[in-house]
């Protein structure tokens, strides 16, 4: 059966009933969202998804009038989306809010070089202004160099503890106390479920939360995108046609993490929502204090070891609002976990010494000379 409405300029050409928008039911659907599988047409999806994010942001009040936030920008899919999405949002509904987008180079060769190209862009596109700094700035390693000693297994540990140290110290540079970024439900999912499997509950409790801030620290972080499924966001940029870089990063995800994702993967083909039940489940799960009124914190089986965990222990009762010995940045610990992570490279620099050259293929020549070498 066809469909033609001559009063409906919409479809160009005649469109079968089961193929109209489920909300407008009268434009062609284009898509099936993957959250619950429902038909829409291009105008009706950017309109449910923007009136979605919307409505997180006030629902959490995440942002109050006159506030500047940093959208931490990658200028991957989710980061741009997002600063897309901040800009409309902020126009649309008046939020009175100042936007600014903070990336920071990592110093990954022919990875974060082309990604802030990207980024470099987007500034123009949406008119806000850019800051970037970089890790060989902040801590004089890039990431190849540190791929290059301290090998890439460990390079996502590495990576995220100086990544969001640099966010918090760029955000503090700029007079910004608020730092957004592009995780997604996909991504929180996941976290659930990776603590549930390492028996990680005092992360547990705290993987779910849509705002979160350090006692004593004055950079708060939130995460807009806590709801939306990462195929509607790519689906989003791809019908808004937004500029934005898709390669992988040159070093191996987290492993466990993939571990994880695969999972949730596979349960998503069963059950679509799975995702959003997961971060319910994750939201709706309360510790029960331990005797002595703290909460339960990690437990470990003996002999277990944690990936995260250098040589040098210095969590000798943390203080909130303390700062690092070292580098003077603030730090719940006598040394911020950045600093034991930089001793262990020094360490290791100088135990062995080897010909490096970054400059033009990136750590992965420096590593197959490690691995020659059996580093
Ligand atoms: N180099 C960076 N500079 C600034 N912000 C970053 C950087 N890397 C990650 N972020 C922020 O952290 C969020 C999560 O990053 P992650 O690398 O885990 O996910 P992703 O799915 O690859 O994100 P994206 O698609 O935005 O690159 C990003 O959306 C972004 O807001």
């Amino acid at each position: 059966m066809s469909y033609t409405a001559p009063s409906d300029p919409v479809n160009k050409k005649p469109v079968k009933v089961a193929q109209l928008c489920d909300l407008c039911h009268c434009r062609k659907a284009v898509l099936k969202r993957p959250k619950n599988l429902q038909k829409l047409c291009k105008e009706c999806f950017f309109d449910v998804f923007e009136t979605e994010i919307h409505n997180t942001i006030v629902d959490n009040k995440l942002f109050h009038r006159g506030e500047k936030i940093a959208v931490g920008a990658s200028g991957g899919k989710d980061s741009t989306v997002l600063a897309h999405m901040m800009k409309f949002l902020n126009d649309k509904y008046d939020y009175g809010i100042q936007i600014y987008l903070l990336s920071i180079d990592e110093g990954i060769v022919g990875y974060r070089d082309d990604s802030l190209a990207t980024v470099q862009r987007n500034q123009k596109q949406y008119g806000l202004p850019l800051e970037i700094f970089s890790f060989k700035d902040l801590y004089g390693w890039t990431m190849d160099e540190i791929v290059s000693v301290a090998g890439i297994r460990n390079s996502c540990t590495y990576c995220g503890v100086l990544r969001r140290q640099s966010l918090d110290r760029g955000a503090q540079k700029l007079g910004i106390q608020h730092v957004v970024t592009g995780h997604n439900a996909d991504d929180m999912a996941e976290t659930v479920l990776m603590n549930i499997l390492r028996g990680d509950v005092a992360r547990l409790e705290k993987s779910t939360s849509i705002l979160t801030s350090s006692k004593g620290s004055p950079i708060k972080r939130s995460k807009p995108f806590k709801y939306c499924y990462q195929k509607e966001i790519v689906l989003y940029a791809h019908y808004r046609k937004l500029d934005y870089f898709s390669t992988e990063c040159t070093y191996a995800p987290e492993a466990f993490r993939g571990t994880a994702r695969e999972l949730m993967k596979n349960l998503e083909v069963v059950r679509p929502s799975c995702i959003i039940d997961i971060i319910h489940s994750g939201e709706n799960l309360f510790l029960k204090p331990a005797a002595g009124g703290r909460r339960q914190g990690r437990r470990r089986g003996p002999g277990t070891t944690s990936a995260n965990t250098t040589s040098t222990t210095t969590s000798t009762g943390p203080v909130d609002g303390s700062r690092c010995e070292r580098c003077n940045y603030l730090s719940r610990n006598r040394i911020c976990k950045a600093c034991m992570l930089l001793e262990d490279l020094d360490k290791n620099r100088a135990a062995v010494t080897i010909e490096t050259d970054t400059s033009h293929d990136g750590a992965a020549k420096t590593l197959r000379s490690l691995e020659r070498l059996a580093f």
